[in-house]
């Protein structure tokens, strides 16, 4: 179960009435794997239905943001969840695509009008990446599921 106070949603929401689009990088797929499943878990809790919740995937990160927003308008979503998980190697890659790729999704949402949530790891190791979706019992809940909630909650109170 999540820890209390970390963002924690304040109430239950119906989204039962919202269309959610899902779009995963397919880098690192044990740990995507896990946090597409945990956003799915939460958004089901969260009432939406399970034929508006709608997956899509990108070769990687760096695609997010375009992606997103191409999603957004085919499927005229009422939030996405963009989804990816980027591990720190020996270049300076890592730092560019994770600034790149924050800034972009954050834009986005001013741009088109629609929550986008952010759902990209950046870690240093894969170790931090596994824990945060939940894959080492014990150490952290799932963010995923942490993500499905603040899409229902962003989509439902600020949407436009
Ligand atoms: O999602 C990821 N993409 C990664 N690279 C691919 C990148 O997102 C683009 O798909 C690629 O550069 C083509 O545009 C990663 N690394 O390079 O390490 C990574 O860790 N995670």
């Amino acid at each position: 179960m999540a820890v209390k106070g970390l963002g924690q949603i304040d109430q239950e929401y119906d989204g039962s009435n919202l269309k959610v689009g899902i779009l995963h990088a397919r880098w690192n797929k044990e740990v995507i794997d896990a946090l597409v499943e945990g956003a799915q878990k939460r958004l089901l809790e969260l009432k939406v239905k399970p034929e508006n919740i709608i997956i899509e995937s990108v070769p990687g990160s760096y695609e997010l943001p375009f992606a997103s927003a191409a999603m957004i308008k085919k499927h005229k979503l009422d939030v996405v969840i963009p989804i990816g998980v980027l591990i720190k190697g020996s270049t300076m890659h890592f730092e560019y695509i994770c600034d790149a790729v924050s800034k972009a999704l954050m834009d986005l949402q001013f741009k088109i009008g629609v929550p986008v949530i952010f759902g990209v790891l950046t870690c240093m190791t894969e170790e931090q990446a596994q824990a945060r979706a939940g894959l080492i019992p014990g150490k952290m809940h799932n963010h995923g599921e942490d993500w499905g909630a603040c899409a229902v909650e962003t989509a439902l109170k600020w949407s436009p």
